[in-house]
């Protein structure tokens, strides 16, 4: 183990590197795919469009039949058939011939344009057997090709890939009804703390809610884990470790909060040794979050995040979500989380203490005249969930340093961005 505080940058690749990904695949419905991670390459094995279609409600033609046609001097047109979306065309066009087509329908053959409704004279009212086209049309204007969007035999979507709405439309577009995905990591969150009763429970005196088990079970729900609740314990080694083995068969993370750091009742390295969990490392330089402690039993990583909400929080973005993302087989370029640069835009400058500790603050990212604006939220102490509410990002800011107003910063984003 460690005998030093580690920075953040190695106490991240020492985590990421500890692990690999699991490869178990199981069948779940399209519906329920979402947040999933592909298991398997899909391969389009139709083309996409799967036939030569309208764009729009009007009229297939032949575009050299349309040559000279104007507002002055329109060319008539005879209408041969109808085809409503869905439907196939009987008869094929000839020259001077249109057939009245609706977006989405299966172009007739002879056809290459569609002209729409607009650019034909009186043409809106149904069954007109003549057709008078006030513009010329281009090859193919107004057509979607056969095979244009998706190729047949083509890769559309690569193990890896988490899904979201596009991937299900593409999935649902080649009939794929049961999605082949990786099994989502189990994550056993356990909240440590004999000052903590449950959320239902009314309050008392010393004793506070717990607010972290739900906490991280939702950031471990929104980037792709299946969190399992354990009941939060008091810091009584022998209940927690208890607690932790009535689950570790079925488990693929650990994540528990509190304990981890140096009061009389910190009895998480305890619990970990209790379950022959090798420590990796404790402590980082870092500020919220500095008592993480990580270690390892087998394969399964154990997390020791932070008791203080602000600093389990920040603990859980700098580390449980990289190792989830690649528990879960997500292909990503970075396993990190996702950074961005933003420009200072508060009143004062920040002055941080001159130790060597990565801060992360809670602030606010906002788009104005496109450029993004970062202002740090009020309350940066460990303990504080209150500015959590308002944040959308964390600051990083590397130990001893000044940051001006107006310079530019690394953020953390874990919210949405809006325009100011
Ligand atoms: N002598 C020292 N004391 C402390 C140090 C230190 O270096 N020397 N480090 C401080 C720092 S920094 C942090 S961070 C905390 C970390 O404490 P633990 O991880 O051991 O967490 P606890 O002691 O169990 O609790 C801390 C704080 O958080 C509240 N808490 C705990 N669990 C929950 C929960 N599930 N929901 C809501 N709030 C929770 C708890 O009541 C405490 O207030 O240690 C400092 N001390
Ligand atoms: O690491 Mo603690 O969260 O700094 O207060
Ligand atoms: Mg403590």
């Amino acid at each position: 183990m460690n005998t030093y505080p580690l920075h953040i940058d190695e106490a991240q690749q020492k985590v990421i590197s500890s692990l690999s990904h699991t490869t178990q695949i199981i069948r779940v419905p399209l519906q329920e795919s979402a947040g999933y991670i592909l298991g398997e390459a899909i391969q389009a094995d139709t083309d996409v469009p799967l036939f030569d279609r309208s764009m729009m409600d009007g009229f297939a033609v032949r575009s050299e039949d349309t040559v000279g046609a104007s507002f002055e001097q329109p060319i008539s047109f005879r209408v041969i058939e109808e085809i409503p979306a869905g439907a196939t065309p009987l008869k094929q066009l000839k020259q001077g011939e249109a057939a009245r087509i609706m977006t989405g329908a299966m172009l007739p053959l002879g056809a290459d344009a569609v002209c729409r409704f607009e650019a034909t004279k009186d043409a809106f009212q149904t069954g007109v057997i003549e057709m008078k086209l006030l513009a010329a049309l281009e090859f193919n204007e107004n057509v979607a090709r056969q095979g244009e969007d998706i190729r047949k035999g083509s890769q559309v979507l690569t193990p890896g890939m988490r899904i979201g709405a596009a991937e299900i439309a593409v999935l649902a577009t080649f009939g794929i009804s049961e999605v082949p995905v990786y099994r989502k990591p189990v994550v056993a969150i356990l909240s440590s703390g004999s000052e903590l009763i449950e959320v239902s429970e009314p309050i008392q005196p010393g004793k506070i809610r717990n607010s972290n088990s739900l906490m991280v079970a939702e950031l471990i729900r929104q980037a792709g884990g299946q969190p399992l609740l354990l009941k939060s314990t008091s810091d009584d080694i022998d209940l927690l470790t208890n607690e932790i083995k009535l689950v570790i068969d079925q488990i693929d993370m650990l994540v528990t909060t509190g304990g981890v750091s140096v009061g009389d009742f910190d009895v998480i390295p305890d619990v970990y040794a209790n379950l022959e969990a090798e420590t990796i490392f404790w402590k980082i330089l870092i500020k919220p979050g500095s008592p993480f402690r990580y270690a390892m039993r087998g394969k399964i990583p154990f997390f020791g995040i932070s008791g203080n909400p602000a600093a389990s929080f920040v603990n859980s973005q700098l580390f449980v979500l990289p190792a989830l993302r690649k528990l879960s087989g997500q292909s990503v370029a970075n396993l990190l989380p996702p950074m961005s640069q933003a420009k200072l835009a508060t009143a004062q400058p920040l002055m941080l203490s001159a130790v060597k500790q990565t801060r992360f603050l809670r602030a606010t990212a906002y788009l104005q005249e496109g450029i993004l604006n970062v202002t740090t939220a009020e309350g940066q102490s460990s303990g504080m969930i209150g500015s959590l509410v308002h944040a959308n990002c964390l600051i990083r800011l590397d130990g001893g340093v000044i940051a001006n107003v107006g310079e530019t910063l690394p953020v953390l984003l874990f919210g949405e961005v809006h325009v100011r």
